[in-house]
């Protein structure tokens, strides 16, 4: 038997983890099992045969299901109820269905913004930014493999100069940058009174972001003592909360946060955005939360660490296919939830989809 936790792939691109997913199912023979803890459902699901659902009360009591086939316990967890217990442990569950998302298609859109095409160099690196626009009320997730420069675009967005500074709009924009470094000499409530006040006290801030964030648990306790998914939480809270801003500039917010918060946080982001008609820019490896969250995508394409390219937002078909293909990943989707599953490298589906040019589905 082997135990691995693959927790540590916070900040890996999709690439790297199923590259990592298939080094350890290599480990298996036919006289051991290997038991893994994984954040990042994809992988989990690329990863496992079985899998064992986990709930309770954080810091009071646990339960262990029975193991389920990968592809039932995933649905069971994302739907927070195990029908064999008649038991809802969440009261919220995930869905990618398209008709959860039509309400969105009729929000209307008030704000748009452009940004010029943009070139930035690092070092031995350089990006190039094709020009875009968005609008109020969407998430644009942005895709690619790690150091094509998701982070540098981010950065320009929010207010770096460009090689040649070209005649940009203003925006108003909140960060919460990829680490975070916890300097702040009080505890979380100190620091979100200081921060964002206004938010805090807010009560349709409080029952949107606050309360589902769960920092009722850690409110007091001092920011230099939290742990790696606490600080992220408190982190996602912070970047929502800051006052007079138009744009959210969301690097990672997935990194060191377990599944269940994974699926939280996601909900949190979508429905704030939605209810404060805001614009959110959001970079994420964690391929389940990426599709929950985007409306549409930017793709990075190029040479990591040498130079790339920032397509225009496209649409989330067109972007995940786009993205996928480069990588030659191909996902299907589950039938229960819509959820997007990887496919085994050669197998019937993954040649077929490639065969017809279909690397990412929206309906099954
Ligand atoms: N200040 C700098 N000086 C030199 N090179 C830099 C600097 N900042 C970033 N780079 C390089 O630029 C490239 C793009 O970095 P960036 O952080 O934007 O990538 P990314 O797509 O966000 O990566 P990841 O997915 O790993 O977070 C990388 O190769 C990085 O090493």
């Amino acid at each position: 038997m082997y135990t691995c936790s693959t927790s540590l792939q916070s900040y890996l691109d999709i690439k790297q983890r199923l590259k990592a997913a298939e080094v350890i199912r290599e480990l298996l023979t036919s006289n051991n099992y290997i038991i893994a803890v994984e954040h990042d459902l994809s992988v989990l699901d690329y990863l496992s045969d079985f899998v064992c659902c986990l709930y309770g009360k954080p810091s009071m009591y646990g339960v262990v299901t029975m193991p389920y086939s990968v592809r039932e316990g995933i649905n069971i967890f994302l739907d927070g109820f195990i029908p064999t217990e008649n038991l809802r442990f969440r009261e919220e569950s995930l869905s990618f269905k398209m008709v959860e998302n039509a309400e969105e298609m009729l929000v209307e859109k008030n704000r748009h913004y452009t940004y010029p095409a943009m070139t930035k160099t690092l070092g031995g690196f350089k990006l190039t930014v094709e020009p875009g626009s968005f609008t109020d009320s969407e998430i644009i997730v942005m895709l690619g493999e790690n150091g094509t420069g998701k982070t540098t675009f981010v950065r320009l967005l929010a207010g770096d100069t460009p090689d040649v500074e070209a005649d940009r709009q203003v925006m108003a924009v909140s960060l919460k940058p990829q680490t975070i470094s916890p300097k702040f000499p009080g505890t979380v409530r100190m620091l979100l009174l200081k921060m964002i006040k206004a938010a805090f006290m807010h009560p349709q801030f409080q029952s949107d972001v606050l309360k589902p964030m769960n920092l009722d648990n850690i409110i007091d306790q001092d920011v230099k003592t939290l742990s790696g998914g606490e600080l992220q939480r408190v982190a996602i809270v912070l970047a929502l909360g800051k006052p007079n801003v138009s744009v959210y500039l969301l690097d990672e917010p997935s990194s060191f946060l377990d599944s269940e918060q994974r699926i939280i946080a996601s909900k949190v982001i979508k429905r704030f955005v939605l209810h404060a008609k805001k614009t959110a820019f959001v970079i994420e490896h964690d391929f389940i939360m990426a599709t929950y969250l985007a409306d549409r995508v930017i793709v990075f394409e190029g040479q990591p660490a040498i130079s790339a390219t920032a397509t225009p937002p496209q649409s989330l078909l067109t972007g995940m296919n786009r993205f996928l293909a480069s990588l030659e990943i191909t996902f299907r989707r589950d039938p229960t939830n819509f959820r997007p599953r990887v496919n085994k490298k050669f197998s019937v589906k993954d040649r077929e989809q490639k065969a017809a040019g279909n690397y990412f589905f929206l309906e099954d």
